[in-house]
């Protein structure tokens, strides 16, 4: 019996490309983690050993250096858009390119020290210490005629230590929960937002957006008085499109990190909601897409 190729697609994945920028003494860092994911008319790469429409892995991983440092890494969406288009562009049999990005952030070390090496107000030109928040992510497709642009973050921990209350759900005979009118409430937010921009005229600024989006997501976490984490995430998604007008829709996956309040009447103590037991699993996972109205969601559903 014949069987169907179906999906498919290949390139190289998690290229670790760190580029440093040395114009002054002061300089500059982008580290990326990057996925190349090519797909088009590779039927007779599966299926009859012929690799004439086959380009190597290890060329789009050659790819991804070479541009570090031809075009230099002025944002991950950029940088993702550059690639793509180049590998669709400069290849007939490939239709379809898809790039990954992860990347992390780096603070500067700064230091009492004001020897002739340091640049000034503390700060040291050369040396950094890894940010130890989140990871930017940035997904591309271009098919030859559109982009589409995915930003994101995800391991951004945050926690309201009042303002959430959680009552008045369904209870039937398995329900073992107590309401709570005042909890703490704690999520590791991955979130991904689409822009509007598909190729047509100047790219958004994606430093700039992103910077602002993050503000966004993490004002409206905290200024929303919860009555449950799917409020909080609405509230989350929505003050971001009220404000960006660049995004057209944001999705959320934010897992409830439960905080259990500790029994400690059996040592005659009083827990007046001070100590906790901080769960790891299982956990609660509040999952949503918040979109403008008229759009066609894109993100994935994971
Ligand atoms: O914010 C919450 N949403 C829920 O759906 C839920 N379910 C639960 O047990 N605790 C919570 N908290």
């Amino acid at each position: 019996m014949a069987h169907v190729l179906g999906q498919n697609q290949y390139g190289k994945a998690e290229t670790r490309v760190v580029r440093i920028y040395r114009d002054s003494t002061r300089h500059e860092i982008k580290d990326l983690n990057v996925s190349v994911a090519l797909s088009g008319d590779l039927d007779d790469v599966h299926l009859t050993g012929s690799n004439a429409h086959c380009l190597p892995t290890d060329t789009t991983k050659n790819t991804v250096y070479a541009f570090a440092k031809e075009h230099g890494i002025e944002s991950a969406e950029a940088f993702g858009v550059h690639l793509a288009r180049h590998f669709v562009d400069n290849n007939e049999p490939i239709h379809r390119a898809r790039i990954r990005i992860e990347e992390y952030a780096w603070d500067r070390i700064r230091t009492p020290d004001n020897s002739a090496r340091f640049i000034g107000s503390e700060e040291v030109g050369h040396s950094f210490v890894r940010s130890g928040g989140e990871i930017r992510t940035a997904q591309i497709t271009y098919d030859g005629d559109s982009f589409q642009v995915i930003s994101g973050l995800k391991e951004l921990t945050v926690m309201n230590s009042t303002n959430s209350e959680f009552w008045g759900y369904i209870k039937d005979k398995y329900t073992t929960l107590k309401e709570a009118y005042d909890r703490v409430l704690a999520t590791e937010v991955t979130a991904r937002w689409a822009h509007s921009w598909s190729g047509a005229g100047d790219q958004p600024n994606w430093e700039r957006s992103y910077t602002h989006v993050r503000r966004h997501l993490l004002e409206a976490f905290a200024e929303t008085y919860s009555y449950s984490l799917q409020q909080t995430l609405h509230a989350m998604g929505s003050r971001v499109l009220n404000n960006r007008a660049e995004v057209d829709e944001v999705r959320l996956e934010l897992p409830n990190k439960h905080h259990f309040l500790v029994d400690l009447e059996p040592f005659g103590l009083k827990n007046n909601n001070e100590v906790y037991f901080a769960a790891d699993r299982p956990y609660g996972l509040i999952e949503g897409t918040v979109h403008r109205e008229g759009v066609v969601p894109v993100i994935p559903v994971a």
